[in-house]
């Protein structure tokens, strides 16, 4: 796929393939595309070359002055259905409480009503440890709390594929372990597929079933986490490696 913010390349020639539940992580120096590539699998950004498919349903570039086609907005429909996303600064609604913001998708989206869609809610928010806070409004939460909530929403959509975004980069160092826990625990128990944006190198190399490298927009190198972290073999991804040492980080 290509990518382009004005004259800005920020995506050149990537090209990758997830397996079903395979467990996946981006990492690379920033401004190198990651996020972007997560915007566009959950439909958020068109891209301007190539073409993303996602559980069998594709969507090709945009093309400039003209509107995407009636098949083009069903195929985006549909992705976006299967495609969850979590974000680094939480994107919770600040007015509803942490109940209505798991339920709010699954009943507008989904047509699944109120009373089913609590019991799920709170079958979630029980299983990200926030049972106690279904009536409190996200301003109530901590941050680690308020990011859990977030990934109850996501998963109330039953995706089958998992973005998350830098999801502890907004966080006191103290409530980082609350938040893995649970994608931990997601990675360990269930077969969704999951793509990880993040700077947490310990954790990438825990979770990971395969690790992409990016530098510039381009996938520099790709591997099992044991030859990413241990025996890269491009200079780019040492150097970046070597700077997160030097940074005081645990690999
Ligand atoms: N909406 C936008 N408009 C213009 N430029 C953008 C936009 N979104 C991202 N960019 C630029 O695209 C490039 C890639 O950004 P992206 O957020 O994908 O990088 P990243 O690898 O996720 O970085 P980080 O690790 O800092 O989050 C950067 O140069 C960024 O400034």
């Amino acid at each position: 796929m290509e990518k382009r913010f004005g004259a800005l390349r920020v995506l050149n020639g990537v090209s990758f393939t997830v397996k079903p539940g395979e467990k996946l992580s981006l990492i690379g120096p920033s401004g190198s595309g990651k996020t972007t590539i997560l915007r566009i699998l959950m439909t958020l950004e068109a891209i301007d070359g190539g073409s993303v498919r996602v559980d069998g349903e594709e969507i090709g570039a945009s093309v400039p002055g003209r509107r995407p086609s009636r098949g083009d907005r069903d195929a985006l429909h549909r992705i976006r259905s299967k495609v969850g996303m979590v974000f680094q600064h939480f994107n919770l609604f600040p007015h509803m409480s942490v109940l209505k913001n798991v339920t709010l998708g699954p009943m507008l989206t989904k047509g699944v009503d109120k009373a089913q869609a609590e019991a799920a809610a709170v079958d979630l928010l029980t299983m990200v440890g926030l049972a106690d806070k279904c009536h409190c409004r996200p301003d109530e939460l901590s941050g680690g709390q308020k990011q859990r909530v977030a990934i109850a929403r996501a998963l109330a959509l039953q995706p089958k594929v998992m973005l998350f975004d830098e999801i502890t980069s907004a966080l006191d160092p103290e409530l980082v372990e609350e938040v893995l826990n649970v994608v931990r625990r997601l990675a360990e128990e269930t077969d969704m597929t999951m793509l990880l944006v993040t700077h947490a190198m310990s954790f990438a190399r825990d979770f990971s079933d395969r690790v992409l490298f990016f530098d510039g927009g381009r996938i520099v190198e790709e591997g099992s986490p044991e030859s990413i972290f241990t025996v890269p073999s491009e200079e780019r991804t040492r150097s970046f490696l070597r700077k997160i040492i030097a940074s005081g980080q645990a690999i």
